[in-house]
C-alpha cells in the first residue's frame, strides 16, 4: 500500500431515480454507475481515467475526494480510508471539476483564492506569499484577471483558478475531472502542461477525461472505463500494442444506419464502430488487411446507394483501442 497513491478495491456505487410513468406514477430504477471498479496509483504517476459519457468517472472521483460513499468497496488515498478518515484524506487532495463551484461571483480571483486559504487554515503571510505563486503559475496575472470579479471571468480563467485553489495547501494527490472541459485550445494547453509540470515535481495525478488524444499527452498509463467497469489498462504504448499489425479504415457517410452496420457485417475486419452525428455516419473498421477491404467497403456501400464522403487508412490511435475493448462484430456487433 505504502508505494501507491490512491488505492481503489472493488467500489460498487448504485444511484436510484425514479422513472415517470403517467402524470402521477413513478417507478424506481437503480443506474449501476460503478460495478467493482478496482486500481492502483503509485506515488508521482499521471495516471487517465478514460471513458465516454456515462462510464462511471466522476462517481469514482467524487468517491475518491470523499463526496460520495461507496455502496460496496474501499478506497485509500495517502493511506488514509475514504470514508473512515474523511479530514486526513481531504487534507492531502486537490480536486478540480469541470464545473468549477463554490467561488464568490462578487470577490475577484486574489480575493477567492485568500479566502480559501484562510479556510484551509494557511496563516496570512503564508496565504498572501501562495496565493501569489499561484496567480503567477497559472498566468492569471499574465490573463489580467486576478483582480476582476469571477462573475466577469472566462471559462478557461475559470478553470486556471479551480486549479489554483485545489493546489493552495500543496497537496500531494490531484484530482482533476474534465479539467479542459469546454476550454479554448489555449487555456487546454496551458493546463495540460501544467500537470505534467506538476507530475515532474513529484505530484499523483488521477485525470479523468473523454478525450483520447489528450489523454494520451497527459497520462503515464491509462485505465480505460466502460459502464462502470475497467475494461483494460497501461500506458498509451501498451494499450496500442494491443492492436499492432492493424489498420483503421475511417469512412464518413451518408445513409441509413442499419445498412451500412449490414454491409460490414460480411467484411473480414476485426473491430467495427458506426457512430452517427449531425454530418452523417462516421464508420472506423479494425483491420489487418486494410487496402482489400477499404476498396469492397467502398464498393458495396456505392452499390447500396449510400453516399461515401471520405475514406482513409490511418493508423490505429487508442480510439480504436476503446473500440477494441468495447466493441466489435466478434461478439455483440456494431455500436
Ligand atoms: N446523481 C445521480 N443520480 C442518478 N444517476 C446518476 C447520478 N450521477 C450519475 N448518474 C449515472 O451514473 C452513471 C455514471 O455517471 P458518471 O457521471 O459517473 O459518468 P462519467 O463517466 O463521469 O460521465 P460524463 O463524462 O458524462 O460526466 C451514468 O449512467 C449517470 O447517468
Amino acid at each position: 500500500m505504502r508505494d501507491y497513491s490512491i488505492v481503489a478495491e472493488g467500489l460498487v456505487k448504485r444511484y436510484v431515480t425514479r422513472q415517470r410513468k403517467g402524470l402521477f406514477k413513478s417507478t424506481p430504477q437503480v443506474i449501476e454507475a460503478l460495478r467493482g471498479v478496482s486500481f492502483k496509483v503509485r506515488r508521482g504517476e499521471v495516471v487517465g481515467l478514460l471513458g465516454p459519457n456515462g462510464a462511471g468517472k466522476t462517481t469514482t472521483v467524487k468517491i475518491l475526494a470523499t463526496l460520495l460513499i461507496p455502496d460496496e468497496g474501499d478506497a485509500w488515498i495517502n493511506g488514509f480510508h475514504v470514508v473512515k478518515e474523511v479530514d486526513d484524506v481531504r487534507r492531502g487532495i486537490g480536486v478540480v471539476f469541470s464545473v468549477e463551484k463554490g467561488f464568490y461571483a462578487k470577490l475577484t480571483g486574489r480575493e477567492n483564492l485568500r479566502y480559501f486559504a484562510a479556510l484551509y487554515g494557511l496563516s496570512s503571510s503564508e496565504a498572501e506569499k501562495r496565493v501569489e505563486e499561484l496567480l503567477r503559475l497559472l498566468e492569471l496575472d499574465k490573463l489580467g484577471a486576478s483582480d476582476r470579479l469571477f462573475e466577469e471571468y472566462s471559462l478557461g480563467m475559470k478553470a486556471r483558478l479551480g486549479l489554483a485553489r485545489a493546489l493552495l495547501r500543496d497537496p500531494p494527490v490531484l484530482i482533476l475531472d474534465e479539467p479542459t472541459l469546454g476550454l479554448d485550445p489555449p487555456s487546454a494547453r496551458k493546463i495540460r502542461s501544467l500537470v505534467r509540470e506538476m507530475a515532474g515535481n513529484g505530484k499523483t495525478i488521477l485525470y479523468t477525461t473523454h478525450n483520447m488524444f489528450e489523454a494520451e499527452l497527459v497520462c503515464d498509463r491509462i485505465l480505460l472505463i466502460d459502464r462502470g467497469r475497467i475494461i483494460a489498462e497501461g500506458t498509451p504504448g501498451e494499450l496500442k500494442e494491443k492492436v499492432a499489425g492493424k489498420r483503421t479504415i475511417v469512412a464518413h457517410v451518408r445513409g441509413d444506419k442499419m445498412l451500412v452496420s449490414r454491409t460490414i457485417e460480411g467484411l473480414e475486419v476485426e473491430k467495427v464502430s458506426v457512430e452517427e452525428s449531425e454530418e452523417g455516419l462516421t464508420v472506423r473498421l479494425l483491420t489487418r488487411s486494410p487496402e482489400e477491404v477499404a476498396g469492397i467497403l467502398l464498393r458495396e456501400l456505392v452499390a447500396r446507394g449510400v453516399e461515401v464522403y471520405t475514406l482513409r487508412i490511418e493508423e490505429p490511435t487508442l480510439e480504436d483501442v476503446f473500440i477494441y475493448f468495447t466493441s466489435g462484430v466478434g461478439h455483440g456487433g456494431t455500436t
